[in-house]
């Protein structure tokens, strides 16, 4: 692309360099991210997270479940306005960081942070996200109470998105799940990136 990558942010693009601004330095500072991250937040992290919006139907709701520093979840909900996000976090220092942000960013009114372990939260959202947070059978464990009826949990697991699925294989039927792979331009680059989306078997596509 030519321009900045936070103007694929539309009326967002101030709020996501400010989001960028906030990884590079309390993000580092707190120890949410290595320092040698600052450099490639946009790609890495960023773009990477807002690859997952094709896979999100208009006005969900969205849990981002571990969301660290808030990924892939806060770029979402800056790429995607029609989102309601809750961003569920179990360590106490990530999920201040997440609510320092979210107020800064001005995202009160339609992201939320919890602060709890996956297994034990209680929700009913349309899409369950999930970046490098755990292995997809134990991530699937955790996340499939979390899901609404019609709903689908996505994890972003780029290049080893095949491989994690096959592994789930037999456990992913026993459960009566289905999964997939979807192959994700990752905007503004070249890149693709994979997601592993899984769904209870028999239920309506409410996705793409
Ligand atoms: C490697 S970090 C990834 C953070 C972010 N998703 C990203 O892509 O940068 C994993 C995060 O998941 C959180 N986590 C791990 N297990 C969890 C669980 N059972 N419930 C909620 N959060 C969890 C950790 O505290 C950590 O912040």
């Amino acid at each position: 692309m030519t321009g900045h990558p936070a103007e694929l942010f539309g009326p967002s693009t101030e709020e996501i360099k400010q989001y960028v601004d906030i990884l590079a330095s309390r993000g580092v500072e707190w120890g949410l991210l290595g320092p040698r991250e600052g450099e490639r937040l946009w790609d890495r992290h960023v773009l990477n997270s807002v690859a997952l919006a094709p896979l999100l139907p208009e006005g969900a709701t969205v849990v981002d479940v571990g969301s660290g520093a808030g990924l892939p979840g806060l770029p979402l909900a800056l790429y995607r306005p029609d989102l309601k996000v809750t961003l569920l976090e179990s360590l106490l220092r990530r999920s201040e960081f997440l609510e320092l942000a979210v107020e800064e960013l001005g995202l009160s009114d339609r992201v939320q942070v919890v602060r709890a372990r996956a297994e034990d939260h209680r929700g009913s959202y349309q899409v369950v996200t999930a970046r490098a947070v755990a292995p997809l059978d134990r991530l699937v464990g955790w996340c499939v109470p979390l899901v609404a009826p019609g709903g689908a949990i996505v994890a972003l697991k780029g290049a080893s998105a095949s491989a994690e699925l096959a592994a789930s294989a037999g456990s992913l039927r026993r459960d009566r799940l289905t999964g997939v792979v979807r192959e994700l331009p990752v905007p503004g680059t070249d890149e693709v990136t994979w997601a592993v989306e899984i769904r209870r078997h028999g239920d309506p596509q409410t996705l793409s």
